[in-house]
């Protein structure tokens, strides 16, 4: 469904992204893990069309979409999430997702009834008529996740929905992007709770100074020294083999 070749992007001198490839398959969630400043985000948008490569190519349902506007890349059915939510403050819930579905319908009362449905996807059907500035974060992620699911997309970019929750709403999140996946929608999520990726994805990439290092399932990826190393330091994965008390991976 998605495939990035090859992707290279500088910022200046820094080489945020270097020579990446990922496949998404249609049906799966997929995760992107890596330390602080990996390029994960950079990775994100670039296939979203926020940014563009300085080389490589991506490739969504057969079109070539890098250098694509985000807003066409977004009618073509993929839309991402942003880590740093930012919700209209002054509007409710039901108006903040209507936003979204005004891509597919135009009429106001189409797109609010649209809204309805999706909150109820989301579980903020009981929350549609408060205003968005009274969201804790918990209910401000899942606006997030609400207005991306209300552009109807194929693929869905989710980044880092779980940041800043406590581990009892990322229990409770969790089914809920597992069901939007069995609706119909492929995902792709950068995630740094490693609960939330050992349990939702099949398959994941790890990214670490631009590069991808490693690739396969959650379980597999945990006992890699590559990225054990990646995420702790030089010489962790021996430390850890050894049982060295203070070497605990979070990876
Ligand atoms: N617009 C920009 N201009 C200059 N440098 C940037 C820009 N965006 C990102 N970078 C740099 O590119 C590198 C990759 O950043 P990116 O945000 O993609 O990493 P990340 O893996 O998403 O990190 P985090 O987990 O902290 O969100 C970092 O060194 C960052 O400082």
């Amino acid at each position: 469904m998605l495939s990035a070749r090859g992707i290279t992007k500088r910022f200046g001198g820094l080489l945020a992204v270097s020579d990446a490839s990922i496949e998404v398959a249609e049906g799966k969630i997929v995760a992107v893990i890596g330390p602080n400043g990996a390029g994960k985000t950079t990775l994100f948008a670039i296939m979203a069309g926020f940014l563009r490569p300085n080389a490589g190519t991506v490739t969504f349902r057969g079109a070539r979409i890098d250098g694509m506007a985000p807003h066409r890349i977004c009618r073509l059915g993929l839309t991402r999430t942003f880590q740093i939510v930012q919700p209209f403050a002054g509007l409710t819930v039901r108006e903040n997702i209507a936003c979204g579905a005004h891509l597919h319908h135009a009429k106001r009362a189409d797109a609010l009834a649209r809204a309805a449905e999706i909150a109820a996807q989301v579980g903020m059907e009981r929350m549609l008529d408060q205003p968005a500035q009274d969201l804790t974060v918990a209910g401000r992620k899942r606006l997030e996740l609400a207005r991306a699911l209300a552009t109807e997309p194929k693929l869905l970019l989710l980044d880092e929905v779980m940041a800043g929750l406590i581990p009892s709403e990322v229990a409770e999140i969790i089914p809920t992007i597992r069901r939007i996946r069995d609706s119909g929608v492929t995902i792709l999520l950068i995630e740094h709770v490693m609960q939330a990726v050992m349990s939702l994805s099949e398959e994941a990439y790890v990214l670490n100074q631009g590069r991808i290092i490693a690739h396969g399932t959650p379980q597999q990826l945990v006992r890699d020294p590559q990225v054990i190393e990646a995420y702790l330091g030089h010489g962790a994965a021996e430390r850890l083999h050894a049982g060295h008390p203070g070497a605990q991976a979070h990876a």
